[in-house]
């Protein structure tokens, strides 16, 4: 039996997220680009060498990234869209960095979430472009490793039929794949010729729902991939489900297959007894969780790699984790402040490729005892009372609305924000220095007070309608809920990447959740004092903490998200009582958890409902309830989207407008609703024209008094005066538009 320890991918961003810090440095011209690579050269050989030493076999090059793998696959092979030609006069960064930040001229290219994770990759576009291997930084970086701490490495990169699936633009997909197999295969030659034995061909998008014609593409792509003998062996990588149409894709022509046995467990279990393994192919094992945080029970996961090997028969093994690592954080050494009874539950990737070790250990020393996951001392769930009525709202929308605007009296096309304005430098300094007591809890608060009140008076002067306190008292929209509700931990450093640049700190969900004091109330309530107009309560919703934090598994997530709906009920309850008009509650994360497979949406769907409607059904009929999503493709989410029964819903349309209000076309859709007229993600600051053209459309498929005018999504990563100038255009955009609409009607 041949064992070899690896893992399909490690986090990239550094143990003090020196990797975000080199980035916004040069993007801010801070650093020289030479400087910047020699930076970033640092950070991908100490990151090497910290697996070298935890005792992986064989590691993986081409993890790593300058800002997301499915960028650098599109640019390297000169998918570049025809906007960014303006660019080209700069380095090959300057157009790399264009279309995943968009510049004066040209909008960034969309950007969405990767599968069922929080993590999200740009879309490549095709436009019909003449493809070729630009630069193959996968050689660049097999070379280095071997040149400079005498590795053999195994390149991964995201295979063809899943690049090509999640690419836009193109007609014909037959026609895409002929262009990229010949660039493939170069990859592939020129890294052989350097010394590379195999390519790891990242395809999760083989475990989707795939139909009997797109088992046959699929087939016919790795056929032409490999119709002359490919220089190196492949590894077809699965992950975050079972393999799909498994006795045909596990036989593709290709020399190893990788296989998720945590979420595909059930799947590829069951496939494997019925159809065995190929007992030619390499079968890599993913059996330690790449997704969640918790220690595996070692004897039970040995248990099941001794099963697998009886079941697939297979003689060459690779152990691994489920998925890339970089979903999880990267060590519990880091966290100096974690109860240690906490600590000694969690296992981040560091201590994963530990327990890789210690798996592969136990079979080639038997006897050696194997540890357990700690979890003995955990206590069992307390029961929920809830009823039927408790998602249930009094009265219908169409008696709401008509109460709801008697109270708020707003105009039509009502402005409003999505929350979060400006995290800027001083605010995160601040709360920096409180947190290292530099200084008090007052001086912290009267700083969170003052920043609160200068946005009042902000938005109050931009003329917006309906306004936010702001979110300057949190550093993250769903870790905030986490320090203030029972039954979570959170830590120092576990910092997993989220898009780009951007990392966040998911809590850790370890016991029951509870409510025990107002989360929000204080913020809120002084925002509320110092205007007329009013201001939106702001809420995460349940199911966007669930989906974004580190969650227990020793009860279902259905129990977990209950729990949660009923603690953010009681929070609504004290709002709505301090006389909150309007409670947005966030669930950006509710499309996002969808299971990967259709067969398994109407479960989800039903309970994260229902958690969310626990949440918010509590209110009087005249407390207007809003709901936020974004990040998404909504297209086919205006059924659940109505479930929901919100007042109004904001969502984040601008970068894919077009199919969006084709859906409302479709379904349509009668409460209120903003579509994001501008994107928060660029620097670029949209013209009132653009936002109009945008407004005007939706008019096409919306009724004038369903309208609400918003920006995508939270302002907090967008400097002052960007927000300022753009808030300032969509405000008189939606005030001509109101002119517009009184002429029509004359
Ligand atoms: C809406 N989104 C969210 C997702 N998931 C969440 N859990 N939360 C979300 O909001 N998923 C989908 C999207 C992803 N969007 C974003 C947007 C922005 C960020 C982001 O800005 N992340 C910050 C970290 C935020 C934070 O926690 N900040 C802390 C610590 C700040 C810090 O680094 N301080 C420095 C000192 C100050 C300085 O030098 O700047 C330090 O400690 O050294 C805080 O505000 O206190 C990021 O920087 O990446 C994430 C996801
Ligand atoms: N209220 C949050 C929602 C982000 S999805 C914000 O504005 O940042
Ligand atoms: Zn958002």
């Amino acid at each position: 039996m041949k064992w070899t320890r690896t893992v399909i991918g490690y986090p990239y961003i550094g143990d003090n997220r020196e990797w975000k810090r080199c980035l916004e440095a040069f993007w801010k011209g801070d650093v020289t680009e030479d400087a910047f690579l020699q930076q970033l050269k640092g950070i991908r050989l100490g990151r090497l060498k910290r697996q070298m030493d935890l005792g992986l076999d064989y590691l993986s090059i081409g993890d790593f990234t300058m800002y997301d793998r499915m960028l650098d696959t599109a640019f390297m092979f000169g998918m570049i869209p025809s906007r960014y030609a303006g660019e080209r006069s700069g380095s090959d960064l300057s157009v790399y960095y264009a279309m995943a930040r968009g510049t004066k001229g040209a909008v960034a290219c969309e950007m969405t979430k990767w599968f069922n994770t929080n993590y999200h990759y740009i879309v490549p576009e095709y436009e019909g472009q003449e493809l070729s291997v630009t630069k193959n930084l996968l050689l660049q970086w097999f070379k280095e490793a071997r040149d400079e701490l005498g590795l053999v490495t195994k390149p991964t990169m995201i295979g063809p039929y899943t690049f090509i699936k999640l690419t836009k633009g193109y007609e014909n997909r037959e026609e895409l794949a002929a262009e990229l197999i010949p660039l493939y295969r170069q990859v592939m030659a020129e890294l052989s010729e350097e010394g590379a034995d195999w390519i790891q061909f990242e395809e999760p998008a083989l475990v989707l729902t795939l139909s009997e014609k797109e088992v046959e593409f699929v087939k016919s792509v790795y056929e032409q991939l490999t119709i002359e003998k490919p220089a190196c062996k492949i590894m077809l990588q699965t992950y975050f489900e079972g393999l799909s149409a498994y006795e045909e894709l596990v036989n593709l022509p290709v020399e190893g297959v990788g296989l998720d046995f945590v979420s595909g467990y059930q799947q590829n279990i069951t496939s494997m007894k019925q159809y065995g393994f190929p007992a030619e192919k390499v079968l890599a094992v993913g059996i330690i969780d790449g997704r969640n945080i918790w220690r595996a029970d070692l004897a039970e996961k040995a248990g099941l790699l001794q099963s697998l090997l009886d079941l697939s028969k297979a003689a060459d093994v690779w152990v691994q984790p489920s998925s890339s690592l970089q979903h999880v954080p990267i060590s519990t050494t880091f966290e100096q402040k974690m109860s240690a009874d906490i600590k000694g539950l969690l296992a981040f990737a560091d201590e994963k490729i530990t327990e890789i070790n210690q798996l592969v250990l136990s079979f080639n020393e038997p006897g050696l005892p194997l540890d357990g996951n700690g979890r003995t001392s955990q206590k069992a769930s307390s029961k929920l009372a809830i009823s039927p009525e408790d998602f249930k709202r009094p009265a219908p929308f169409s008696i709401r609305q008509d109460i709801q605007a008697r109270k708020l009296s707003l105009p039509v096309f009502p402005t409003t924000t999505i929350g979060s304005f400006p995290q800027s430098k001083e605010v995160k300094e601040t709360r920096k220095a409180w947190r290292n007591k530099e200084i008090t809890d007052d001086a912290y608060a009267a700083f969170i007070e003052r920043e609160t009140e200068r946005w009042i008076r902000i938005q109050d002067d931009l003329g917006l309608d309906v306004l936010v306190h702001g979110e300057f008292e949190r550093t993250d929209m769903v870790e905030y809920f986490g320090e203030k509700l029972v039954g979570f931990a959170l830590s120092e450093k576990a910092w997993v990447v989220s898009y780009g640049s951007r990392c966040v700190k998911p809590p850790i969900i370890h016991g029951d959740v509870s409510w025990i004091e107002p989360m929000t109330l204080k913020e809120t309530a002084a925002a509320q004092a110092l205007t007329e107009k009013p201001v939106k309560g702001m809420l995460t919703g349940p199911v966007t903490i669930l989906n974004w934090s580190f969650v227990r598994d020793d009860i279902s997530r259905e129990e977990v998200a209950y729990q949660l709906g009923v603690a953010l009920r009681k929070e609504i309850e004290c709002l709505e009582q301090a006389g909150i008009a309007i409670i947005q509650v966030d669930e950006p994360a509710l499309r996002e958890g969808l299971p990967l497979r259709r067969a398994d949406w109407e479960d989800y769907l039903s309970w994260a409902i229902r958690s969310f409607r626990l949440a918010t059904s509590g209110v009087q009929d005249e407390t207007q309830i809003h709901t936020h999503m974004c990040y998404c493709d909504f297209h086919d989410f205006v059924k659940p989207i109505e479930a929901l029964d919100v007042d109004v819903i904001s969502i984040e349309t601008s970068r894919s407008h077009g199919e969006f209000i084709h859906s409302l076309q479709q379904t349509p859709y009668e409460k209120g609703i903003g579509l994001g007229v501008y994107d928060i993600h660029s620097p670029r600051i949209p013209s009132e024209a653009e936002m109009l053209e945008i407004m005007q459309d939706s008019l096409e498929v919306l009724e004038p008094r369903q309208f609400w005018v918003n920006p995508d999504c939270g302002l907090k990563t967008r400097k002052e005066e960007e927000t300022i100038a753009s808030l300032r255009h969509m405000v008189n955009a939606a005030k001509q538009l109101r002119s517009y609409i009184k002429m029509m009607q004359f």
